[in-house]
C-alpha cells in the first residue's frame, strides 16, 4: 500500500501537461499545456465546450492516459515514471471514480459491489468501516440488496461508497449525476459535497452542467486543451454566464433558462 503520502497541500498537481492524440498530418492536440492543482479536500468542477479536452484531463489526472509530455502528480507519485502494473495498483488503491453509468456488478449485493475495490487489492475493510460508509450514502437498510433492486439515484450513492471505501487520495467523477432527474441528482451532488466537508475528501468532476458545477468550491474551464479561467465559490448563475462567454453551448447542450437555474439548488 502507498503510505507515503508526503506533506504537499495537492492531491493531484498537473504541470504542463500536453497530449497530443494520433500521428503525423493526423493529429488532435487534446491538451495543450495544461497546469494546476487540486488542493487536499477541495471540490473542483471541471467544464468547457464539447471537445475542450476536460475527459482527456481527468484521464490523465488518474493516470488511465498517458500525457504526451508533462508531469501528473498525484501525492507523492510521479504518474510518468510509472509502469502499467504501478499504475493500477495506485489507482486501486489511491483513486476512487464515479462514472455516469453507475458500473456496479449486478450479482453482487450493495455491500459486496461496496467492499469489490479492497477485495481486489486483496485487502480487508477495517472493523466498521463498511457500515459507516454506507451510512455516510444513506444506504445502511439496503447493504443486501442487488442493484436492479435500487433506484438510479441510489445505484450512484453505492458508486460513490465504493469509490470512498479506500479513503482514495482523490475520487475522479465524469458527468456523476449525468444520467439523474434533477431532485435525486441535487441529493447525489449534495452528498459529494459533505464528503470534501466532513472528511476532506478531494474531488474532482467533469460535467455540462452549471448546477451540478455550482456545488464544487472551484470551476476550472477549459477551451481548446487550454485552461480559459476559473471561478472559486461559484453560483450556477455565474457558471452559466462564463460558460455562454466561451461559446461552450454546443447544440446537444442547451444554456439552462437564467431564471431556472437558482431555483433548481
Ligand atoms: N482516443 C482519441 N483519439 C483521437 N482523438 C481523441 C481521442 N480522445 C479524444 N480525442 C479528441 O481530443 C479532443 C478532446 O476530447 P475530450 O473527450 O477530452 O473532450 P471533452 O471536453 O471531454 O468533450 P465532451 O464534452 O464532448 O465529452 C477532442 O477533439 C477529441 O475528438
Amino acid at each position: 500500500m502507498y503510505t507515503d503520502r508526503g506533506n504537499t497541500t495537492d492531491a493531484v498537481r498537473l504541470t504542463a501537461v500536453r497530449k497530443v492524440y494520433g500521428k503525423r498530418d493526423n493529429t488532435v492536440v487534446a491538451l495543450d499545456g495544461v497546469s494546476t492543482r487540486f488542493g487536499r479536500g477541495t471540490f473542483t468542477a471541471i467544464m468547457g465546450p464539447s471537445g475542450s479536452g476536460k475527459s482527456t484531463l481527468l484521464q490523465c489526472a488518474a493516470g488511465l492516459d498517458h500525457p504526451t509530455s508533462g508531469s501528473v502528480l498525484l501525492e507523492d507519485h510521479e504518474l510518468s515514471d510509472m509502469n502499467e502494473t504501478q499504475l493500477t495498483k495506485l489507482r486501486r488503491e489511491r483513486i476512487g471514480f464515479v462514472f455516469q453509468a453507475f458500473n456496479l456488478l449486478p450479482v453482487l449485493t450493495v455491500r459486496q459491489n461496496v467492499t469489490l475495490p479492497l477485495r481486489l487489492a486483496g485487502r480487508k475493510p477495517a472493523k466498521g468501516r463498511v457500515t459507516d460508509v454506507l451510512e455516510q450514502v444513506g444506504l445502511s437498510e439496503r447493504s443486501k440488496h442487488r442493484p436492479a433492486e435500487l433506484s438510479g439515484g441510489q445505484q450512484q450513492r453505492v458508486a460513490i461508497a465504493r469509490a470512498l471505501i479506500c479513503e482514495p487520495a482523490v475520487i475522479f467523477a465524469d458527468e456523476p449525476t449525468g444520467a439523474l432527474d434533477t431532485r435525486t441528482a441535487r441529493d447525489v451532488l449534495g452528498l459529494l459535497r459533505q464528503s470534501v466537508q466532513t472528511t476532506g475528501q478531494t474531488i474532482v468532476m467533469v460535467t455540462h452542467d452549471p448546477v451540478a458545477a455550482s456545488y464544487a468550491d472551484r470551476v476550472l474551464f477549459l477551451a481548446d486543451g487550454r485552461l480559459a479561467g476559473e471561478l472559486f465559490s461559484p453560483t450556477a448563475d455565474s457558471i452559466a454566464e462564463r460558460m455562454t462567454h466561451l461559446g461552450a453551448w454546443a447544440d446537444d447542450v442547451s444554456p439552462p433558462p437564467a431564471a431556472t437555474v437558482g431555483e433548481l439548488r
